[in-house]
């Protein structure tokens, strides 16, 4: 489906994949539309587990090519049933998401976390809380080297080799001194230094070489495991998060959890140079437990369009869901859930 406006809408690509994906996508559309009705001409691509199933496509050059010539991405989940023994494990993580990420070079993965006012967190006293983690999304162990030998045998070995380039660090970690320095001015490594000791030093050199460029900017450092109590016991010091693909996958669920759930969790896989379409997505999966039941929160979705927004400069628009959502979310009741839709239609109402 195109939806063309007068005024040279943003191209935006539509990815609601799987799960509940397709059901937050429509919320943040209907969001989108409300605060900016015609700024984008919506193409939407059908990819994902059922797609695979019925076709045995995951992600063909040609859609690969079209999806480049879009400005953004807006992306529900991938990935089907767990053990579905119809489809390849890892096959749609690793050839359709990760692929996206990594042809159109999203190198920052950044994942905002704040606490808003009335949302429960499971942390006892929470405090203020608002960080952002800025994730690398081109390197680390999921860039598929390894493999497995003697399968099946009692010999059997795999490895997943952890890929980390100091070009892929440098422009991760710039990015996140700049957003420091706009923000509290305080950085923060995770990693596991003390074990990954090749990585680990690179990290930890490059961090502090691009640091004399950021002399107001304070770096601190956490190895991951320790990241993970002070996340729940003192999630208020961190400011800007920098670290790699898989601790920042697994550090930035933990973020959402204490930060009142997967469901309000919100991502934007940039390339800041534009020279590709940066896309925007849920923190979450496809959640198949609770797909096509509307019990899913589009929250997390409505936020990652906000992201998008902020992106291509609508920051007053930006600003306006974001104000929606925190309304939205003060008056929810926990006993009384709504449904999928009616989360986007209060929140669109609101915008
Ligand atoms: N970016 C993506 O497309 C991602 C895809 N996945 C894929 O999604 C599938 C399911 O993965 P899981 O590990 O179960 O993670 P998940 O994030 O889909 O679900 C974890 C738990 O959170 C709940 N949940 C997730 N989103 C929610 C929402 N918006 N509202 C309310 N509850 C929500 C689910 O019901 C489930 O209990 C797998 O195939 C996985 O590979 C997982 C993470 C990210
Ligand atoms: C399914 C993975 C490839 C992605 C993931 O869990 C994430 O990016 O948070
Ligand atoms: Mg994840």
């Amino acid at each position: 489906m195109t939806t063309t406006s007068p005024e040279s809408p943003i191209k935006l690509a539509v990815i609601p994949g799987d799960g509940i994906g397709p059901e937050v996508t429509d919320e943040a559309l209907k969001v989108l539309d409300a605060v900016a009705p015609h700024a984008f001409a919506v193409t939407r691509y059908t990819l994902g587990a059922e797609h695979y199933l019925a076709t045995g496509e995951v992600l063909p050059d040609s859609v690969l090519d079209e999806v480049r010539g879009q400005d953004a991405i807006l992306l529900g989940a991938i990935g089907g049933k767990p053990n579905d023994p119809n489809i390849p494990p890892g096959l749609l993580e690793r050839s359709l998401l990760l692929r996206l990420r990594f042809e159109l070079d999203h190198h920052v993965n950044l994942r905002p976390s704040k606490l808003y006012p009335g949302v429960g967190s499971p942390l006892a006293n929470p405090g203020e809380i608002d960080f952002v983690v800025v994730r690398e999304g081109t390197e680390g162990p999921y860039t598929g080297n390894g493999g497995a030998i003697r399968v099946g045998t009692p010999h059997e070995m795999a490895t997943e080799v952890s890929v980390n380039t100091a070009y892929g660090i440098e422009r991760v970690v710039r990015d996140a001194f700049a957003r420091a320095q706009k923000r509290r001015k305080k950085l923060t490594l995770v990693h596991k230094t003390n074990v990954l000791v090749h990585a680990g030093s690179m990290w930890w050199r490059i961090v502090n070489e691009v640091a004399t460029e950021f002399p107001e900017v304070t770096v601190d450092y956490l190895h991951i495991d320790a990241a993970t109590i002070f996340m729940t016991t003192d999630p208020g010091r961190f400011d800007v998060i920098v670290t790699d693909n898989l601790f920042g996958d697994i550090i930035t669920d933990l973020a959402a959890a204490v930060t009142g759930g997967i469901g309000l969790a919100a991502s934007g896989n940039l390339n800041p140079s534009r020279s590709t379409p940066s896309m925007f997505e849920p923190v979450h999966g496809s959640a198949p437990d609770i797909a096509g039941q509307q019990k899913a929160d589009p929250t997390a979705a409505i936020l990652s369009a906000a992201m998008l927004l902020d992106f291509f400069d609508m920051s007053e628009a930006a600003e306006r869901i974001e104000k929606a959502v925190e309304a939205d979310i003060a008056e929810r009741d926990a006993d009384r859930p709504r449904p999928t839709a009616a989360i986007g239609d209060a929140i669109a109402a609101r915008v």
